[in-house]
C-alpha cells in the first residue's frame, strides 16, 4: 500500500501509475467533494479524462493514509509544512517522497528540508523531473529522478515507485534534484514572458541558458553536484517547462508578456519560489538577475519591458 497525500492532478497521476501497476494506493484529499468523485465515479475533478482503478481509494482521514509504509506528498510546495503538521505521527523509519516543486517562502528550504524539519524521524525522498500529469495518467513513457540521502531506501523506492512506463533514476543528490525542479519552474515564467511579449525563440534560448546558469550557480552554493543539474529534474525539465503550452509556469508568464489575466485557482509554483530565491540569494551573496526578474514582474513592481532592458544593459560578461 502506497498512501499518497494530495488528490491534485499528479498525486492523481502518480496513484494512477501505480494502481495500474498492481499497487494499491490510499489517496487523501481535503475535500469530501473529491474523495466522493474518486470512490464513487473513479473520477478526479483535477485531472479529468483519466478513470482511476478501483485500487485506488479515497479518504479525508490523513493519519489512515499516512499509515502506508511509502507516502508521496503531492500537494503545492506552500502547503506541504501545513500538510505535514496535520499528520500527528512522527512517521518515523517510514519514506516519505515529496512530489512537490518549489522553495518554501518562510523557511527558503526546498521540500526535503520541509520534510526534515515537520517530520525529523522520517526518511526524505524527492521524485521529480519531466512529467505532465496527463501524460503519466495516460500511461505514456515518463523518466523521473528519485534522489534519497539515504542510499538503501532510495535503492528501495526505486523500484517500489518504477513501472514499466514510469521509469526512476536514482541518486543521492535530494538538494540537487529538488533545486533543479524548483528553479525551473521560475526560468519558465521567464520563458513564457518573453514569447508571450514578442521576443522570439533565441531569446528564449539564452533565457533557459543563463537561467541554467543561475540554476546551477544557486544549487552548487548549497551543495547540490553539478551534474544533478545536468539530467531529468535540472536540465531535463527546464527543457519541458519552458517550451511546453502545457506548463502553466510556462502559460503563466505568457500572460504576463501578453499583459492578459490567468487564471488564479491554476497552481503556478514557480512565483513564490522567485521570492524565496531572491531572498536566498540575498542571504547568500549571489547575483541571479533572472530570477530576480522574474520575482518582480510576478509581484507586479516591474514590467516586463522594463525587466528586459536591465537584463540587457548589464555589463558584459564572460561566458
Ligand atoms: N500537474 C503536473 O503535471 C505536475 C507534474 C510534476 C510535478 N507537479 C507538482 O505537483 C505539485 C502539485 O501540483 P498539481 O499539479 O497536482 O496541483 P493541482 O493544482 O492539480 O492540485 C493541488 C491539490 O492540492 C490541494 N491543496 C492545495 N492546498 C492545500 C492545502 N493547504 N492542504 C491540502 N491540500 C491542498 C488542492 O485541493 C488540490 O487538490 C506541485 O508542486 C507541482 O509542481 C505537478
Ligand atoms: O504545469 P507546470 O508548469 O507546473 O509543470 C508541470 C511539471 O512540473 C513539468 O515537469
Amino acid at each position: 500500500m502506497i498512501g499518497v497525500l494530495g488528490a491534485g492532478a499528479f498525486g492523481t497521476a502518480l496513484a494512477i501509475a501505480l494502481a495500474r501497476h498492481g499497487t494499491p494506493v490510499a489517496l487523501w484529499a481535503r475535500d469530501p467533494e473529491t474523495v466522493a468523485a474518486i470512490n464513487h465515479t473513479h473520477r478526479a475533478p483535477r485531472l479529468p479524462g483519466a478513470t482511476l482503478p478501483d485500487t485506488i481509494t479515497a479518504s479525508t482521514d490523513i493519519a489512515r493514509v499516512a499509515r502506508a509504509e511509502t507516502l508521496l506528498l503531492a500537494t503545492p510546495m506552500q502547503s506541504l509544512h501545513a500538510v505535514l503538521s496535520q499528520v500527528a505521527s512522527p512517521l518515523t523509519g517510514q519514506r516519505v517522497v515529496a512530489c512537490c516543486k518549489g522553495i518554501d517562502v518562510t523557511d527558503l528550504t526546498g521540500p526535503t528540508g520541509v520534510i526534515a524539519r515537520a517530520k525529523p524521524q522520517a526518511i526524505a525522498a524527492i521524485l521529480t523531473g519531466p512529467s505532465f500529469a496527463d501524460d503519466i495518467a495516460r500511461g505514456l513513457p515518463t523518466a523521473l529522478t528519485l534522489a534519497c540521502a539515504d542510499a538503501d531506501a532510495g535503492w528501495r523506492l526505486q523500484r517500489d515507485l518504477s513501472t514499466p512506463t514510469l521509469r526512476l533514476y536514482r541518486s543521492t543528490d535530494a538538494i540537487g534534484a529538488e533545486l533543479g525542479g524548483a528553479l525551473k519552474n521560475v526560468i519558465a515564467i521567464a520563458c513564457g514572458a518573453c514569447i508571450g511579449i514578442g521576443l522570439g525563440d533565441s531569446a528564449r534560448a539564452a533565457l533557459m541558458t543563463r537561467g541554467f546558469a543561475e540554476m546551477s550557480r544557486l544549487a552548487t552554493t548549497l551543495g547540490a553536484r553539478a551534474n544533478t543539474l545536468a539530467g531529468l529534474s535540472g536540465l531535463g525539465d527546464l527543457s519541458l517547462t519552458c517550451t511546453s503550452d502545457l506548463s502553466r509556469n510556462y502559460r503563466f508568464g505568457l500572460a504576463l508578456g501578453r499583459g492578459t489575466t490567468f487564471d488564479a485557482s491554476l497552481t503556478v509554483e514557480g512565483v513564490k519560489t522567485a521570492e524565496a530565491v531572491t531572498r536566498l540569494a540575498a542571504r547568500l551573496g549571489l547575483d541571479l538577475p533572472i530570477c530576480r526578474s522574474v520575482a518582480e514582474v510576478s509581484g507586479g513592481t516591474v514590467s516586463v519591458g522594463d525587466a528586459i532592458t536591465r537584463l540587457l544593459n548589464r555589463p558584459l560578461k564572460e561566458e
